[in-house]
């Protein structure tokens, strides 16, 4: 339904974000994710139509809307935008907050949407408060609500929890996903919360901070290929789990640990690095490998363990039901088996 082609955007003379495509289907959530300044926000916006396009092309229902010479206003795009700081108007009520967009219906039918949304964000009791006696998560519903309202094709989010705390992000998160996919309306979530990204995206993009670079998307899938097929050692950075050991590649098989393990895919000879993550260990002691425990660092239902095998230092998460039985100091046995897929 949405559809960038080769999409280069920025600020006058400054190119930001390169060479980006992708589709977003009817009632799909896709998220930009980032680090800071990475061009998520400058994306989004050139989307709604106030940063203008250095390149590409941008298509809704098959209807250009924007190019670089080509650029239909914000206001006709049918694309609604919610923003961080919510942006209600502290002077009308939730109702009329709500009814903002829709003074072309007849009033019947703007009473029922308005009602109808009401009871989809869950405050059909709050129809004639004002912004200011509603909580941050309640006024972002609202937010929301309003700018489903006229029933736009596309919806964008800009860091649409950043001022919650983590413990309501994350509940509103799930709630802001329930809303649109009860009104099958397509979202792009601008995020540099990974677990934000997870919990509400049917495709993510990873976006890369280096402005060196021809595509600015490092990578685009679900949040599960993401993290499981990790397609860089960029992609595999962010998500911040697990370690890179050097390795060196000899007629398809190569040695770590003492061991020699063979790989499933063709790579030429020479170095190399694997990503090594907890899944990679099976904590037994009949395992092939010895390690020693440096360090434990809690962190609630995980603890960081830095485990040394040989020289060699690996730190990764381990659940409390497998840290628990590994002192600081101790020696101990685990399978250990790489994964193939995971060599740059
Ligand atoms: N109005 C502007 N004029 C010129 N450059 C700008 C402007 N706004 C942002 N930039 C630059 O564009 C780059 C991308 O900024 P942007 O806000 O899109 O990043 P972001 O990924 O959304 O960051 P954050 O997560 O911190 O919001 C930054 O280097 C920033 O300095």
């Amino acid at each position: 339904m949405l559809k960038l082609s080769n999409v280069d955007c920025g600020y006058e003379a400054l190119t930001v974000v390169k060479n980006v495509s992708f589709d977003l289907n009817e009632g799909q959530i896709l998220c930009l994710l980032g680090s800071s300044g990475c061009g998520k926000t400058t994306l989004l916006r050139a989307i709604a139509g106030f940063n203008p396009l250095h390149n590409g092309e941008i298509k809704l229902d098959g209807a250009l809307i924007c190019s670089k010479t080509k650029s239909i206003p914000p206001e006709n795009r049918q694309i609604g935008m919610v923003f961080q700081d919510y942006a209600l108007f502290p002077h009308l009520s939730i109702f009329d907050n709500i009814a903002f967009g829709l003074h072309k219906q007849d009033k019947q039918k703007r009473f029922e949407r308005i009602m109808d949304l009401l009871a989809l964000i869950d405050l059909h009791d709050y129809a004639q408060k004002f912004p200011h006696e509603l909580s941050g998560g309640q006024q972002q519903r609202v937010a929301l609500a309003r700018a489903l309202a006229p029933k736009p094709k596309v919806i964008l989010l800009d860091e649409p929890f950043s001022n919650l705390d983590l413990d309501r992000r994350r509940q509103l998160a799930g709630e802001v996903k329930y809303i649109l996919k009860q009104e099958n309306t397509a979202a792009i979530l601008v995020t540099h919360d990974q677990e934000e990204a997870f919990l509400m995206a049917d495709q993510v993009a990873l976006l890369t901070q280096s402005t060196d670079i021809k595509d600015s998307i490092l990578q685009l899938g679900s949040a599960q290929t993401l993290y499981s097929y990790p397609n860089s050692i960029e992609v595999a950075q962010f998500f911040g789990d697990g370690v890179f050991l050097d390795i060196e590649i000899n007629k398809q098989s190569f040695e770590l640990f003492h061991q020699n393990y063979q790989i499933n895919q063709s790579l030429k000879d020479g170095a190399y690095q694997i990503l090594i993550r907890s899944q990679n260990l099976n904590f037994n002691e009949n395992g092939n490998i010895e390690f020693n425990i440096q360090n434990k660092q809690f962190h609630g239902w995980y603890d960081d363990v830095t485990l040394c095998v040989g020289q060699t230092e690996i730190k990764i998460q381990l659940p409390q039901s497998i840290s628990q039985n590994l002192k600081i100091g101790q020696q101990s046995k685990a399978f250990f088996a790489p994964n193939d897929k995971w060599i740059y």
